[in-house]
């Protein structure tokens, strides 16, 4: 099959097709194709990247493809008169088909043929005019110039452009799924609009706040895909669900936040470590949760989770700590089948072993939802792993000697196990593995290691924007913005296109060590504060005058040692660290007593053997020479 359902396209067929056109609100346009035709399965590729371009239009035109060459579908070709392929065929509102052979090179252009399909709405006869289509027509100064200080619910946006230019009419349709903001176009042929409002070059965007002030729209760069980028952040502006953008084409109301936590302020440039200690509490208490044993494959996958992180985890500190103590656990157990308490015990410091400790709560910021149920932990997953990536790319013999070193893609590889055998989302880890087994082996080096995850989870952003997981305030879309990489975008041929090595180095500084926000992480428990001297003063004047000096003795366990991880060092209270290894008060109670144990049977021995010899002596000094 040339398009599968992951493609942002609808796949009609003959019992699709009629029902699926006649019952739309809006227009469609259609490539006729046949699967074993070497041509349209060269053109596929042009016709995705032209279905994703305009996925936001789909509610004023959508796109489609239909196979010929599946013989359910003969009869609906024959119908329908395809003699070539490609046909394309436009579906207007009304009950007519529009044919359009696409001619010479034209429809192996994106923009040329989004650049058609601008014209069709736009060509609309009020009879068949899309119902979710917005008004594409140029507005005049006398319409525009009144709004000016006016105060409303929503942004106005207006694009002043060129005749020719086909950016405002864009923008409109891309901004068609989102409420807070409205978007106009006007001319800059109109003279009074462009000296009222001081536009001198072309296109611009005039913004007209809810409150009535108004000011340019400052862009890097003047194209299509930095404007609707800019407009989609304005603040209250949201998509509208997928499941509800069909019953109201109304702007609505600016959004209220309707989470019941404590909103926690952050900043988008910020990458929130408190996301990633609630990544691992959620995964290491939670999701492992549902695996009472680890053994086999899932205790080789969980080894290899918690060694990479071990490794690559940045900043030190009680997480890497904790992490470091579970591998080394791990590692020397002979045991092929753990129990998940086991895990759980040691993830609960049950040992009380100093500078060990992931807070047990989920505390998230760069990952908070406008409501409960979106973002939260798939978020910090997600995070966890841009963040493990990067640290590869910055730390390139960190995994030596962990078993992990032979791989190419170490952290892919580990994330691919992961997902598969742990993540709950079970279609999700699906998705993900067809993605892996696609393209993770073209995955060659570190470099492309920190892409090729980019760019995975940016299809995953790409397919469920609109989606009812799409939380409004954090709408997905194409990462990152360009009000967080402007050089990260560029345009080709009139279609956006990444620049990957501002798109690395970006990811680099974005998920490195450096950019780690410390701000909201649960601190780690302090040991008990030593007595002040006032306070060892106090208690010597109130106790016993013995009692006050046994006061002045007290000795505070771990305090001061700052997680030290040597032998004898990082003493908790009733437990010690010995070689990586943390041993409790039980462990060491069984230890004196064996040791007890162990000397009193080699005393044993000892007088065993001791009467022996001086009985075997006695009698050999008594035979006759
Ligand atoms: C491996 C995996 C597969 C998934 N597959 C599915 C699925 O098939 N269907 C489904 O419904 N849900 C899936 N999910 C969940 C989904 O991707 C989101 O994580 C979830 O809906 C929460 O979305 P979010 O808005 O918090 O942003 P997320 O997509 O979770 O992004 C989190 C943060 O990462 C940053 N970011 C966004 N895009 C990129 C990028 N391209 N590169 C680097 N950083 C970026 C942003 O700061 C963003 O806030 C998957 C999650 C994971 C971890």
């Amino acid at each position: 099959r040339l398009y599968t359902d992951e493609d942002p396209l609808v796949i009609l067929s003959s019992s699709t097709l009629k029902p699926t056109v006649s019952n739309s609100s809006s227009a469609w346009l259609i490539q006729f194709y046949s699967s074993w035709c070497g041509h349209c399965i060269q053109y596929s590729s042009t016709w995705k990247t032209l279905a994703q371009d305009v996925k936001d239009w789909q509610q004023a035109i959508g796109v489609a493809v239909l196979d010929c060459a599946q013989e359910e579908n003969f009869d609906v070709c024959k119908e329908y008169s395809i003699k070539f392929y490609p046909t394309f065929k436009v579906h207007s509102c009304t009950e007519y088909y529009l044919q359009y052979f696409l001619q010479g090179a034209l429809y192996r252009q994106v923009q040329a043929v989004r650049q058609l399909m601008v014209n069709i709405l736009q060509n609309h006869t009020r009879l068949d005019w899309p119902n979710h289509c917005p008004p594409l027509d140029p507005l005049s100064s006398e319409k525009l110039l009144p709004l000016l200080g006016q105060r409303s619910d929503v942004f106005t946006a207006i694009v002043v452009e060129e005749p020719d230019s086909y950016v405002g009419r864009e923008v409109i349709l891309d901004l068609l799924q989102y409420s807070g903001v409205q978007v106009k176009r006007a001319l800059s042929t109109d003279r009074p609009l462009v000296e009222s409002l001081k536009i001198t070059t072309f296109p611009s965007v005039y913004l007209l706040h809810p409150n009535g002030t108004h000011t340019h729209l400052h862009v890097e760069k003047r194209l299509r895909f930095f404007f609707s980028s800019l407009l989609r952040t304005l603040p209250g502006v949201q998509r509208r669900l997928m499941s509800d953008s069909s019953s109201s084409s109304q702007v609505e109301a600016l959004p209220h936040k309707q989470s019941p936590e404590i909103w926690r302020e952050f900043d988008r440039s910020k990458v929130y470590t408190a996301d990633l200690e609630s990544a691992l509490h959620y995964l290491l208490r939670v999701e492992l949760a549902t695996h009472s044993t680890l053994e086999g494959e899932e205790l080789k996958v969980f080894k290899d989770f918690v060694t990479l992180v071990s490794k690559l985890y940045p900043g030190g500190g009680s997480v890497v700590k904790l992490m470091e103590t579970l591998s080394d656990w791990l590692l020397s157990l002979p045991l092929q089948r753990i129990p998940y308490q086991a895990v759980l015990d040691l993830v609960n410091n049950k040992m009380r072993i100093s500078g060990v400790h992931l807070g047990a709560e989920l505390r998230w910021v760069g990952c908070q939802g406008s409501k409960v149920g979106l973002r939260g932990y798939p978020c910090s997953l997600w995070t966890l792993f841009h963040v493990l990536t990067v640290q590869h790319d910055a730390m390139p013999t960190a995994l030596e000697n962990t078993g992990l070193e032979g791989e190419t893609a170490p952290v892919l590889q580990v994330m691919r196990r992961y997902i598969r055998t742990f993540f709950g989302c079970e279609q999700c880890g699906r998705h993900f593995e067809q993605a892996a087994a696609a393209s993770m082996d073209r995955v060659l080096d570190r470099e492309q290691q920190v892409l090729w995850l980019w760019n995975q989870h940016n299809m995953v952003n790409y397919r469920l924007a609109g989606s009812l997981s799409d939380d409004p305030l954090f709408p997905k879309a194409p990462w990152p913005s360009p009000s967080l990489c402007a050089s990260c975008h560029e345009e080709k041929s009139g279609v956006h296109v990444w620049n990957q090595d501002n798109v690395l180095r970006f990811l680099r500084h974005h998920y490195g060590a450096s950019n780690l926000s410390p701000t909201y992480s649960l601190p780690p428990p302090h040991p008990p504060a030593p007595p002040r001297k006032d306070q060892v003063k106090k208690a010597e004047e109130q106790l016993e005058p013995r009692l006050g000096q046994q006061a002045q003795r007290v000795e505070v366990p771990g305090h001061g040692e700052g997680g030290g991880a040597g032998a004898g060092q990082g003493q908790g209270a009733g437990g010690v660290w010995i070689l990586g290894l943390g041993f409790n008060s039980v462990d060491m109670s069984l230890c004196v007593v064996l040791y007890v144990c162990s000397c009193l049977f080699l005393m044993l021995l000892f007088f065993f053997f001791k009467v022996r010899s001086r009985r075997w002596r006695l009698r050999h000094s008594r035979l006759p020479v």
